[in-house]
């Protein structure tokens, strides 16, 4: 599925152009080209310029046009941290928390992640095709054209293997790109309770030598917290990952200051999310080491934490990338409006950088700055029009999906206008 596409008349072409991540104060430049054009062929953004000088150049008939005339358009998002398929889903959780339980209480008393384990264990590869065929076109709706998505509701041989073939079955057949996480060590199975070492031992010898093999997944997650898995647990698991050929990421550093920002900047971890605890000397390491900070505000919202410290990484050079964590337990939203709301307007990171840290930056998070996450020459065409003329209204149109068309690898996959006027024959 690749087009030959020319997009027109962009009242602002916001390219974020760059192949790798931005950090600090490089967050703040858009590279906005105003009354811009960008020219696809085969799926691959050929030419970037001004509307003129592309007309006198390319000829309008050879390609499918879009006219952008009063629209601002974007490289498509890149939501660089979720866990969007998974079986069953923990409402009742959502009510206990506003009750005033606390997520890792509700872990503790063998809720949380492995309630959703059982469900995703008893689920069957097909209805975990058909809800995650569903969740990627809702993130498809709101300019997602790739997305990170995690196993780890498995915890055992057969369904950690079941969820990253259905993400495999689900990037072959949908047309949002996926990156797949192996994240085999999420939580402590019932059967190993006080066995942590042991587990971690079965997920090394047992489950990462078959999806390194199999290139089921591209990079090992662990969930590095108090109560789950320690520093050393995290460091012996991701050092193996690495000899497989898997990238590292880590949780780190969400409930509980641990070292977990400090072990990705020794790992040289790809990334480290959450951070919502990290220390002063972890963020520093982490600009230093290049790992980018991926920063998940929907998580801290939903379960009434304090914000991590966006500001402050900036600040302090980190890249920062933002996403939505989608899951069944702390962050159920595939909504980019909600994300782009909580991190302007309650963790002081101004619209130019959360509009770098869902593309350029989030495109770093999954290792592919070099080939999506902005609109330059020889990337993947995946662009985001909006039915405004500016980036600003994305945040200033609160909570509200601003996104109008979505075009991936040069083809129109997503059009508002087109789908209401079928339902609605205006
Ligand atoms: N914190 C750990 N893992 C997920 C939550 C998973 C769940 O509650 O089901 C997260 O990133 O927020
Ligand atoms: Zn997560």
């Amino acid at each position: 599925m690749e087009g030959n596409l020319i997009i027109k008349n962009a009242n602002e072409l916001v390219t974020c152009s760059g192949f790798k991540a931005k950090q600090g104060k490089e967050m703040s430049d858009l590279k906005i080209i105003y009354d811009g054009a960008v020219v696809i062929e085969d799926g691959i953004i050929k030419e970037v310029g001004k509307t003129e000088e592309i007309l006198d150049k390319y000829n309008e008939n050879d390609y499918e046009v879009i006219d952008a005339k009063d629209k601002a358009v974007l490289p498509g998002f890149v939501d660089s941290h979720t866990h969007f398929v998974f079986g069953g889903y923990r409402p009742e959780e959502f009510s206990w928390r506003l009750r005033g339980d606390s997520y890792m209480e509700i872990m503790e008393r063998g809720g949380g992640i492995v309630n959703s384990v059982e469900a995703t264990r008893k689920a069957s590869k097909e209805e975990l095709l058909e809800t995650g065929r569903k969740r990627l076109n809702s993130m498809l709706a709101f300019g997602v054209t790739t997305v990170e998505g995690k196993s780890g509701y498995g915890l055992d041989y057969d369904t950690e293997i079941k969820q990253l073939e259905v993400m495999e079955e689900l990037d072959k057949n949908h047309p949002v790109d996926i990156v797949k996480t192996f994240l085999g060590a999420h939580a402590i199975p019932k059967d190993y309770k006080g066995k942590e070492d042991e587990f971690i031992d079965f997920i090394i010898d047992k489950v990462l030598p078959d999806v390194a093999e199999r290139k089921l997944a591209e990079f090992c997650d662990i969930f590095c917290e108090k109560g789950v898995f320690s520093v050393e647990q995290s460091r012996k698991l991701l050092n193996k990952a690495k000899e497989y050929g898997l990238k590292p990421k880590l949780h780190a550093d969400e409930i509980v200051q641990l070292g977990g920002a400090e072990l990705a900047a020794e790992l040289g971890a790809v990334s480290a999310d959450h951070l919502l605890q990290a220390s002063d000397k972890g963020v520093k390491d982490m600009a230093e080491a290049g790992v980018v900070a991926t920063i998940l505000p929907g998580t801290a919202f939903s379960l009434k934490e304090p914000y991590a410290r966006a500001r402050y990484m900036i600040d302090q050079n980190c890249a920062v990338a933002l996403a939505t964590d989608l899951n069944p337990g702390s962050c159920f939203t595939e909504s980019i409006p909600l994300i782009f709301s909580l991190a302007t307007l309650y963790m002081d990171v101004t619209t130019e950088e959360a509009i770098t840290a869902l593309t350029i930056n989030g495109a770093a998070a999954v290792g592919r700055a070099d080939t999506i996450g902005s609109i330059d020459v020889g990337k993947k065409g995946d662009i985001v029009i909006l039915e405004f003329p500016s980036y600003k209204y994305i945040p200033y149109h609160i909570g509200v999906n601003t996104v109008e068309k979505v075009v991936k690898n040069g083809k129109l996959v997503y059009d508002k206008e087109e789908i209401y006027s079928k339902m609605f024959k205006i």
